[in-house]
């Protein structure tokens, strides 16, 4: 491995990151970057209207992420520290894509390249991959009032790009090793024994 293990847990909305991420950290005693979602200010104005917020929402990701990715460097990467997010950087790529159009989306590509090129990134990264209706369960069993109308179209259309988003990364990145999890057969939640297999796989890559 190019650094100390860096450990991503990626997926679409609600495909059970956080929850994952955080029982990794404490399974393996491992400290873990969130994402932040409650001192947002514009999500949830972009659930209300896209077109309207998308741009500034993005941008809002891209900077906490950014300042949260140089933090995780200095602080862990550095120190040759083993650390655990419940995102990659990446995703304000495959976001951006999505919800950006025209000069906007160039001038969000170019931002993310000069923001992030020189930056390490995950060398592991979890890949929770789940259909439209695990998705809907989970996001509803949240309860987070400005995802209630979520549009199930945008969602559709996100599980695609995650899934064309993991394939580029493979080929761009070939030494980050991605192990995909079915997100709909695994329960690491409701089942200790699919756990146990996550924590046993991740610790012979630590090795
Ligand atoms: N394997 C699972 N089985 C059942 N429920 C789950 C599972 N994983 C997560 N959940 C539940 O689904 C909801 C969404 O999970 P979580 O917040 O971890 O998703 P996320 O991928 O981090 O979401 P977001 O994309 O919005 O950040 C939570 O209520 C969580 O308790
Ligand atoms: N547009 C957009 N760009 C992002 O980079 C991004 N990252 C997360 N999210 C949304 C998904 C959940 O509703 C909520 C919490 O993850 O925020 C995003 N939305």
């Amino acid at each position: 491995m190019r650094h100390a293990p860096f450990i991503a847990v990626e997926g679409p909305i609600g495909a059970g990151k956080t929850t994952l991420a955080s029982m990794l950290a404490e399974e393996l005693n491992l400290p873990i970057i969130k994402e932040i979602v409650d001192e947002n200010p514009f999500l949830a104005k972009f659930y209300e209207n896209m077109d309207d917020w998308s741009f500034q929402l993005e941008m809002f990701f891209l900077c906490n992420r950014y300042k949260q990715l140089e933090d995780t460097v200095t602080q862990y990467i550095d120190k040759g520290i083993p650390v655990i997010s419940d995102y990659h950087i990446y995703k304000n790529l495959i976001f951006g894509e999505r919800t950006l159009n025209g000069t906007k989306r160039e001038k969000y590509r170019q931002i993310y390249h000069v923001l992030t090129d020189d930056l390490p990134k995950p060398n592991i990264i979890l890949y929770i991959k789940a259909n439209l209706d695990t998705l809907l369960t989970r996001i509803e069993k949240r309860g987070r009032p400005f995802e209630e109308g979520m549009d199930t179209a945008y969602l559709e259309q996100l599980i695609k790009d995650y899934d064309d988003a993991m394939a580029a990364l493979a080929i761009q990145e070939p030494s980050t090793v991605i192990i995909t999890i079915d997100g709909n057969a695994v329960d690491f939640v409701e089942n200790p024994e699919h756990f146990t297999e996550i924590v046993s796989y991740i610790k012979e890559l630590m090795k």
